[in-house]
């Protein structure tokens, strides 16, 4: 599927640690969020973005997307953040706080005025924007449709739940209607998904049963706080071998069905039909990603032909 890139996991790496961003590029996760916001205090703020651009501009064997995430723009530092970052050429920006459309959309137009003096070509940067309080969540719909660079939507539940004045479960039961709301926009619009952050970084059954329920739920991706949760998340976002072989063998299915000039056939026993194929490619175009099938099938044709 054209475009189609594996984010399953989003680490944060606090953009005032020298320490921390040396080890970037040997970080096994797909995608790097080097924040700006609520890991650096107050008093680092501007010597941390001039740290970060100087950390991206060196980083020139780019091997994982590079995101950064600014303050948002209504505080002070979030228009210098990008100035100064942007130069360096991250892949995108992660909006936290992104409450409203407007927010995005002005964002988006920073973005082109800068992407137009850097003589690069306009869309370059992408935006993530956070869904992470009630407002937000409400508006996840038009959000997800405010800006075409936005390439996926993450929920944010440590906001969320400050904002609902609420705490945090280890089961997460509180957050369930939030997750689900970002999860549609996002499925509606047709992007990622990536879910929020598991604080408990000595907890690793706590980690691997909340990124279960996500990926469950349809979440593609979950940001980190803890390089050691990364084997994790990778574990559990990898297609089984048992999913792959049954997904072959639908596809096989519908294929002999198609011959017989039916969209319908039993395969032990169960029913296959247009929506069983759709869920079969999607297992396969992850596990293509994975490495664990040589070929990308032919989406467009198996599904053209129903
Ligand atoms: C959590 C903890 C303090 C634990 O420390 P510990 O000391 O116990 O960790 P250890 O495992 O012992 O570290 C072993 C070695 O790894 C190195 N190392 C650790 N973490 C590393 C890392 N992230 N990047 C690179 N290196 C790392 C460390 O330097 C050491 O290196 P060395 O000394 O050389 O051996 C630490 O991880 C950490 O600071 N994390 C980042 C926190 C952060 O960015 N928060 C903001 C983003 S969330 C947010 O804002 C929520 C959200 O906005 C959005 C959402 O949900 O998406 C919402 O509202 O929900
Ligand atoms: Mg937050």
């Amino acid at each position: 599927m054209a475009g189609f890139k594996l984010r399953r996991s989003l680490l944060y790496v606090p953009g005032n640690m020298p320490s921390m961003l040396q080890n970037i590029p040997i970080f096994n996760c797909d995608s790097v969020i080097i924040d700006l916001e609520d890991a650096v205090p107050l008093s680092e703020k501007d010597a941390a973005r001039h740290l970060v651009k100087r950390f991206l501009m060196n980083y020139t064997d780019r091997n994982k997307e590079l995101l950064v995430r600014i303050n948002p723009l209504d505080t002070k530092w979030g228009y210098e953040d990008l100035r100064v970052v942007l130069p360096a050429m991250p892949d995108g920006i992660r909006l936290p706080k992104a409450d409203t459309p407007e927010i995005v959309e002005r964002l988006d137009t920073l973005l082109t005025e800068f992407e137009e003096e850097l003589e690069v070509e306009i869309g370059r940067f992408g935006i993530l924007p956070s869904l992470e309080s009630a407002l937000g969540v409400i508006n996840a719909v038009g959000i997800a449709n405010s800006s075409e660079r936005i390439f996926a939507l993450a929920f944010g539940a440590e906001d969320y739940t400050a904002s609902m004045e609420i705490e945090r479960s280890r089961g997460g039961e509180e957050l369930f209607n939030a997750r689900t709301r970002v999860l549609w926009a996002a499925k509606a619009k047709g992007i990622q998904a990536v879910d929020t952050i598991f604080a408990d970084v000595s907890d690793m059954e706590g980690l691997r049963a909340e990124t279960e329920l996500a990926k469950r739920l349809g979440y593609t991706g979950k940001c980190l706080v803890n390089p050691r949760q990364i084997e994790v998340v990778h574990d559990v976002f990898a297609p089984k071998a048992h999913e792959v072989e049954y997904a072959l063998q639908v596809i096989e299915a519908i294929q002999r069905a198609r011959q017989l000039g039916t969209g319908v056939i039993a395969l032990g026993g169960k029913m296959v039909d247009a929506p069983v194929v759709k869920r079969a490619a999607r297992v396969l175009r992850t596990a293509y990603a994975h490495g664990m099938v040589d070929t990308l099938i032919d989406e467009e044709a198996i599904h053209g032909a129903q």
